[in-house]
């Protein structure tokens, strides 16, 4: 499904402020995969999230989603076959729009027509049935402006304008680390629900141990710009937090230095 081979990323190459942020990383995801990313601060898990998403291009290396090269491809280019949430809620959803304006744009995502407001009655129907999915009385709200929306309540908007038009990958970079933790729990549990549901094909940075062992069929582990541990299904539900960590200290020699991490 995504696949990424011999990535490298270089930050100002050359002067001394030179930064790795990925080197020569190759990832596969199969179909349906849904992998947790943790790793410490610094190495390069928000660049590879921002590779797959057409932020930026690697310096060398491919990106493919469905055996397509799509690393020249711009951004919005994209968009129609990638979803992403980012950890700020203000950052997946329009202020000044009202919620269905909103999932009208997120509707319509990778069409030429570009951005429109347009919303007909067949098309409200299917937004109050896919917000009365997230069960916070959202389908009730339809002309509310998100930015008065609460902070789990418009990153509960902004997962499922990722999500309702199927795209091939789901992106979620760190999306409950701004929430409290009731917040952060009811998007945790949307976010399963709704990742069994589609089936979609998931890549989850977190800086929460627990959540990144709990969630998913996989665990990578990043340090230094380069994934060092690959933890498949059959050993990841047995794998403990002090394990993990112990695992991170055994491959990269040094104890995971992660200024946000969250035990569980
Ligand atoms: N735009 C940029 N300009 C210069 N250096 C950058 C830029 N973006 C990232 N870096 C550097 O690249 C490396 C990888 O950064 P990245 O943000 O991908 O790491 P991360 O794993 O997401 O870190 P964290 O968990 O601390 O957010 C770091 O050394 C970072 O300082």
């Amino acid at each position: 499904m995504l696949e990424i081979d011999h990535a490298s990323k270089l930050f100002n190459p050359g002067t001394p402020d030179e930064k790795v942020a990925l080197m020569n990383v190759r990832l596969k995801l199969n179909p349906g995969d849904f992998v947790t990313v943790i790793g410490s601060n610094g190495a390069g898990k928000s660049t590879l999230m921002n590779i797959i998403s057409g932020v930026m291009k690697p310096d060398i290396g491919e990106v493919r989603i469905g055996g397509n090269a799509i690393q020249e491809l711009p951004e919005h280019a994209r968009s129609r076959w990638i979803g992403r949430v980012f950890q700020d809620p203000m950052a997946g959803t329009a202020p000044t729009m009202s919620i269905e304006e909103n999932l009208a744009m997120a509707y319509r995502r990778g069409e030429k027509r570009g951005l429109g407001r347009g919303v007909n009655a067949s098309r409200r129907k299917l937004f109050r049935e896919q917000l009365s999915r997230l069960g916070i009385g959202l389908e009730e709200r339809l002309g509310a402006k998100a930015g008065l929306l609460s902070g789990g309540e418009r990153q509960a908007l902004s997962l499922l304008m990722a999500t309702f038009t199927q795209p091939r990958i789901l992106l979620l970079d760190e999306h409950t680390a701004a929430l409290d933790p009731a917040r952060a729990a009811l998007i945790t549990s949307l976010t399963e629900e709704i990742v069994r549901e589609t089936k979609l094909t998931t890549l989850m940075v977190t800086h929460n141990m627990e959540q990144a062992i709990r969630l998913g069929n996989r665990l990578i582990m990043m340090d230094k710009g380069r994934i060092i541990l690959d933890v498949p299904e059959s050993r990841k539900s047995s794998l403990t937090v002090p394990q993990l960590l112990g695992e991170f200290e055994r491959i990269s020699g040094s104890a995971l230095s992660d200024d946000r991490i969250v035990l569980g």
